[in-house]
């Protein structure tokens, strides 16, 4: 016999989507960046509680093939009539009916995961870092990104960064230009900055196999501790010779989403450590399952970002918090890059770390005005 149960359902689902400023331009291989646009996810529940999510990449089309307005239309025209109605305090059986109906769209998935976790965390009164089983640690390491574009301001910016004990691990993103003035600029930040500073370089995937055979060495000489998905994502051969080639880890970025992903790389050899991203892996649940596919391989994780605001930073920052093994630190530097953001309490690190909030829910709570103000459906002009 079904019994009607007493649980709140889901009455509301919306994706607003923020445009918003950042304090410099941002180069990655694919795309300069001098905004950042979020979509944010309000999911209403018939008990009074809101959970909120976020879904956020980077330079429209140019990094993945999720866009900010393809989020919301999925959300609005296929993902809410699919969920309204339903029990909001079961999220693996939302996650699953969707699944069902609609296929990839991780980011979507992903805000939806999160503003669930958030309702049933505040419902509840637990953060939801112990919904997912409970914290390890409850402050994450946090690196920066330098990407200005230039050296001497890329120097600059990193000595203030350690003056004021923000950050000590510094990630650079080349592969736009030739990789002689990439090694040439890798190899300048580094003996400015010397001991003081550990320095990644991410390539997102702009070389070819033959053009890291040659020039990982002259990274590894420039005294880089990592190097970032060197080569193309469907590439897990060639990424599996390029681990075998070199002493100097290899990070799996775009290549790794989903718990097969990780299965596949981990059975070829093709990553000594993965950047795990809650984004990729359709929420803070899927990216703890692909953290369990890498630690039963002995594959080392990191906590990456795709440049999240407050709300999908902190909701990483819950997920990272539970996973048993975090090697590698995190990237969870996304609010820092922002000139504003659209939540009472911004995200910041000190010490080198970034807490995470032990308060119900996520912890995040929305500033209307500043919403209304940066929302690309403008509803009104200033902020109070
Ligand atoms: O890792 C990426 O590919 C995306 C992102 C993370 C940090 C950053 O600057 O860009
Ligand atoms: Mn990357």
């Amino acid at each position: 016999m079904h019994i009607k149960s007493n649980r709140p359902c889901i009455t509301a689902l919306e994706a607003i989507i923020v445009d918003l400023p950042t304090i410099r331009e941002h180069r990655l291989a694919m795309t300069t960046m001098s905004r950042q646009t979020l979509v944010i996810v309000r999911l209403s529940c018939d008990d009074g509680i809101e959970g909120i999510g976020e879904a956020t990449t980077i330079g429209g089309l140019s990094y993945g093939d999720q866009s900010p307005e393809s989020i919301k239309l999925t959300l609005d025209h296929y993902v809410n009539p699919l969920v309204i109605g339903m029990d909001a305090t079961s999220v693996n059986a939302v996650l699953a009916k969707v699944d069902q109906s609609v296929q990839g769209n991780s980011l979507a998935k992903s805000a939806l995961e999160t503003a669930l976790l958030d309702a049933q965390g505040k419902r509840l009164g637990a953060p939801v870092h112990a919904l997912l089983g409970g914290a390890v640690r409850n402050s994450l390491p946090v690196l920066w990104t330098l990407a200005s574009g230039d050296s001497a301001r890329d120097i600059e910016e990193a000595k203030q960064l350690l003056d004021i004990r923000r950050h000590k691990v510094f990630k650079l993103k080349i592969g736009k230009r030739s990789p002689r003035q990439d090694i040439e600029h890798v190899a300048a930040i580094k003996n400015a900055l010397g001991d003081r500073a550990e320095i990644t370089v991410d390539i997102n995937q702009a070389w070819s196999e033959a053009t890291a055979a040659r020039h990982i060495p002259d990274l590894q000489a420039a005294g880089v501790m990592l190097v970032e998905q060197p080569i193309a994502r469907d590439n897990r051969r060639g990424m599996a010779r390029i681990a075998r080639m070199f002493n100097i880890p290899i990070m799996a970025d775009e290549a790794i989403s989903t718990p097969a992903d990780m299965f596949d790389y981990a059975s070829d050899g093709a990553a000594d450590i993965v950047a795990l991203k809650i984004a990729k892996s359709g929420g803070p649940l899927g990216v703890i399952r692909v953290a369990a596919v890498a630690d039963a391989a002995g594959i080392g994780c990191y906590g990456g970002t795709l440049l999240e605001g407050t709300i999908g930073s902190i909701a990483s920052a819950h997920a990272f918090a539970a996973c048993r093994r975090l090697e590698w630190g995190t990237e969870l530097f996304g609010p820092l890059l922002l000139k504003d953001d659209i939540v009472v309490e911004r995200a910041s690190v000190a010490e080198f770390e970034l807490a995470v909030p032990d308060a119900p829910g996520l912890g995040v709570a929305i500033d209307e005005d500043k919403l209304a103000f940066y929302r690309r459906d403008k509803t009104r002009t200033t902020v109070a």
